[in-house]
């Protein structure tokens, strides 16, 4: 029969879910045809550029901009008197915070922008930010964020001691908050009382997401029409406009904000900038677009940095090595504005996370945001919400266990994991994990890799080393971790009062071809090709005939955006919803076309069959059609749906990964030798983009655990700015990934979907620090800060005595 025969071809055609389709914003990419911001160009467009602080900590004590005015080409120089008028020399930060637009009678950071220079193009303005002259009256510069809540020094004068801040009482002038969670006496009572305990302070250090392309905008205001247009790398373009809405007085109708192609985003394009502010406000005042792009130096000092909590843990267990609670204080280091991009209700995001894969009975969680003399942000880093410094904790201090309780960490973990049938499991911290199967993946990556035959040869090397017969040591480094992705329920995560839903809207062409779009924004993952997919299964119409739109808030539905690997969860979700209104309706077209009953027909791949009958069956295409022409007398012509989706949880997808590493004893050097992957992500959309997200965040994870860093003087002095001195991995020190996966739905996800951008960079960290660790093990190595560049490593040999 050929309906039968023709099934495997229809899907195929389908190009839905499952599939390792292409990424159709390839060729496009390929070519040099993407269209970023800086390719946007408006006739009398004007450039803006900051002059910006050389130093950390300062008094301004005059800006004099007359020489830089008088350089051909210059057309205004703003500075925060200019903005007072308006109201607009600080803006609110998205942690409730708030933070200087420019400079407002002294600096805070080095680097922080203190004047706006506008000029008819960028070497204009470039010349001209050197003839401003600032007169600056240096003040005692506080790095450490240790020293910021014993010290005198106040670093934000505007700040009442005394009042609350936006997350509760502060407890000294350089204090942001106090945010808990779990069972504080309970849990020490459980450590005190158990047999093993191990107590590390394990710092995940300051780095950048260091984006390809930096950040930047272009304001156009059109005064006739009274109309605002914005183009920028915004990762989540609604949430601009409705801030540059609220900020500015124009009505949000009167704004349209577009977020074009984005060359990476990894949450430095989360925030707002001053940048954007000035180059809006400089474009009211000239009349004339303006465009900022930043260059590279003003990315990596002054934009959203990533982590800096110093992670005060103790773990406690039986002999045999079960584990019996877990205590954590983190002292986290927000630089001079809290400007994480968190979940109103959640100051440190989902840290609390950090119970890990783990069944911990008890445990409790405290965090101190503390303000220091570096840049804003901590917004993210391939994880928007703390949970990269979360895996680390827990997989530093079950390390940190293994070697107390003198035990394997492979068969530590095994026995503590959450078990397949505790889910959904309520984590001592609050979550409910959705779903998960550990021991399966663990089984898995182990036999993978041959795990014992790794041992063995480790040990070999040990004592061949010790006979003085090699110089490289071998370590294992062991991960399992679980992410926590897609918020979220509206209940209780929210940016600025608004919802943490998503949405798609889907409209259906006569000829069979559809056009859906998000509210998420795609900065390289592939949305255009994935989403489709989704539309594909759920509508029974090819993904090639599907385009997928993002980024233009004329055009989309509002959303909240892409970070927090939240598009697949949400919206994604959002899109098969949307997709499942639209079959809804085609089924009465399709019931009304074959004169039966709705209930009579059943959905097959990309049509509607009457039961029991075959060859009676109306496809998507003739649905469409018919939707536009043979309207159901009473019923509405066309086909569209829109959904806007509100996640009942969030998803929690997790992996094992191992990663295999030579050291060279003298000289620090690491060799990657293996690395293995699993993850579990739900329900795979596309394998094939899926991998490229894997090798992305393993690269970054690299990066971060072996040199990556953001590192200051004692001035404040940000030593790390250029490219010379931040570390970006290229094909000569990327290693070869082997990847794999186990696929636990998401029981709540419609299609059962979980996010996986983030996974391999909050499992990827742990994965290379502890190989790191684990090759010094067996002289007596507990715990040693990244990141793990080759001093550092020769450090460690140096001081365990391997040197001779
Ligand atoms: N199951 C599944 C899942 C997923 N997927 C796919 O994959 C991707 C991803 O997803 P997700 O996970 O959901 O995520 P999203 O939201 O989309 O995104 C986000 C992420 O993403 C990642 N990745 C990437 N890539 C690229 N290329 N670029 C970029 O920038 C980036 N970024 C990064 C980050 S950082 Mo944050 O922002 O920090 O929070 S977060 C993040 C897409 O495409 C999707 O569709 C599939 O297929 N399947
Ligand atoms: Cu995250």
């Amino acid at each position: 029969m050929k309906d039968f025969d023709d099934r495997e071809e229809r899907v195929g055609k389908l190009k839905g879910l499952g599939c390792a389709r292409k990424r159709v914003e390839d060729a496009r990419f390929t070519q040099g045809k993407g269209n970023y911001v800086d390719d946007v160009k408006l006739p009398g467009m004007l450039f803006g550029d900051f002059v910006r602080s050389p130093y950390a900590h300062a008094r301004i004590k005059s800006i004099d901009a007359t020489a830089a005015l008088e350089l051909p080409g210059v057309i205004a120089v703003l500075t925060a008197e200019d903005l007072k008028p308006l109201n607009l020399h600080w803006m609110p930060t998205l942690a409730g915070d708030k933070q200087m637009v420019l400079a407002d009678g002294k600096v805070l950071f080095q680097g922080q922008e203190v004047a706006f220079v506008v000029a008819e193009d960028r070497y204009i303005a470039a010349d001209a930010i050197e003839l401003v002259e600032v007169d600056y009256e240096d003040l005692p510069v506080i790095v450490d964020p240790f020293e910021a809540l014993t010290t005198d020094v106040v670093l934000r004068e505007d700040l009442d001691t005394s009042e609350p801040g936006a997350h509760g009482p502060r407890k000294h002038h350089n204090h942001i908050f106090l945010w808990e969670e779990g069972d504080k006496t309970a849990t020490e009572q459980a450590i005190e009382s158990s047999e093993v305990v191990a107590e590390e302070m394990v710092y995940y250090h300051r780095t950048h997401p260091c984006p390809l392309e930096t950040c930047g905008c272009v304001a156009s205001m059109d005064k006739v029409n009274g109309k605002l247009t914005l183009w920028g790398t915004f990762q989540a373009p609604h949430v601009v406009r409705t801030v540059a809405s609220l900020l500015s007085g124009i009505a949000e109708h009167d704004i349209r904000v577009i977020s074009p192609d984005i060359g990476g985003g990894f949450g430095n394009k989360v925030g707002v900038y001053p940048g954007y502010v000035c180059a809006i406000v400089a474009s009211i005042v000239t009349g004339k677009p303006v465009k900022w792009i930043e260059d590279r130096m003003d990315n990596l000092m002054a934009t959203a940095f990533a982590r800096d909590y110093w992670m005060k843990g103790r773990i406690s267990a039986t002999k045999e090595g079960k584990i019996t609670g877990l205590h954590c204080h983190v002292t986290a280091d927000h630089g001079a504005f809290d400007a994480c991009a968190d979940p109103t209700k959640f100051p440190a995001g989902f840290f609390h996370i950090c119970t890990g894969s783990y069944d911990i009975p008890v445990a409790y969680v405290g965090v101190d945001g503390v303000y220091t003399n570096k840049a804003p942000g901590g917004v993210a880093y391939r994880c928007s919400f703390r949970v990269t410094e979360a895996a680390y904790f827990i997989e530093r201090m079950i390390e940190v266990l293994a070697i107390e309780l003198n035990m394997d960490a492979a068969e530590l973990r095994r026995i503590n994991f959450i078990r397949a049938d505790q889910f959904p499991y309520h984590s001592a911290l609050g979550w409910e994990y959705d779903s998960g199967d550990y021991h399966t993946a663990w089984d898995k990556a182990l036999a993978a890799v041959d795990y014992e035959g790794l041992r063995k040869e480790q040990a070999e090397r040990v004592e061949a080393f010790k006979r003085g017969e090699t110089r490289t040591l071998l370590g294992i480094g062991l991960t399992h971790f679980t992410e926590i992705v897609g918020a979220g329920p509206v209940k209780n995560c929210d940016i600025l009062g608004m919802g943490m839903f998503d949405s798609c809207e889907i409209r259906i062409h006569p000829t069979g071809s559809a056009t859906a779009r998000l509210g998420t924004i795609s900065q390289g993952q592939g949305h255009a090709t994935t989403f489709g997919q989704i539309l594909a299964s759920e509508i029974g119409i090819s993904s090639d005939n599907i385009t997928i739109e993002e980024g233009d808030t004329d055009t989309a539905p509002y959303g909240l955006g892409t970070y927090g690997s939240r598009s697949t969860p949400v919206a994604g979700a959002a899109a098969a919803m949307a997709g499942r209104k639209i079959r809804a309706k085609a089924q009465m077209i399709a019931a009304y076309l074959l004169e039966v009953h709705d209930g009579d027909l059943e959905w097959d791949i990309d049509r509607f069959v009457v039961k029991g009958a075959p060859d009676r069956f109306k496809t998507m295409t003739e649905i469409a059609y018919a939707a536009y022409n043979q309207a159901i007398p009473g019923l509405e012509p066309g086909l569209e749906a829109v959904s806007y989706y509100d996640p009942p949880n969030m998803t929690y997808p997790f992996g094992a990964y191992i990663c295999v590493m030579e050291i060279d004893v003298d000289t620090g050097e690491h060799k990657i030798r293996q690395f293995y992957a699993l993850d579990d992500c739900g329900t795979r959309i596309n394998p094939m983009v899926i991998e490229g997200q894997v090798h992305g965040g393993l690269t970054e994870a690299l990066a971060i655990a072996m040199g990556q860093e953001i590192a200051y003087d004692d001035l404040g002095n940000c030593k790390t700015g250029t490219l010379m001195d931040f570390f970006l991995p290229t094909a000569v020190e990327t290693p070869h990934y082997t990847t794999d996966h186990t696929e636990t739905p998401s029981p709540h996800h419609p299609i059962g979907a979980k996010g996986v951008g983030e996974s391999p960079n909050v499992g990827g960290v742990p994965a290379f620090s502890n190989a790191v660790h684990d090759a010094f093990r067996a002289f007596g190595l507990r715990q040693s800060h990244m990141p793990h560049d080759h001093w550092r490593v020769w450090k460690i040999a140096h001081d365990l005595g391997l040197h001779g």
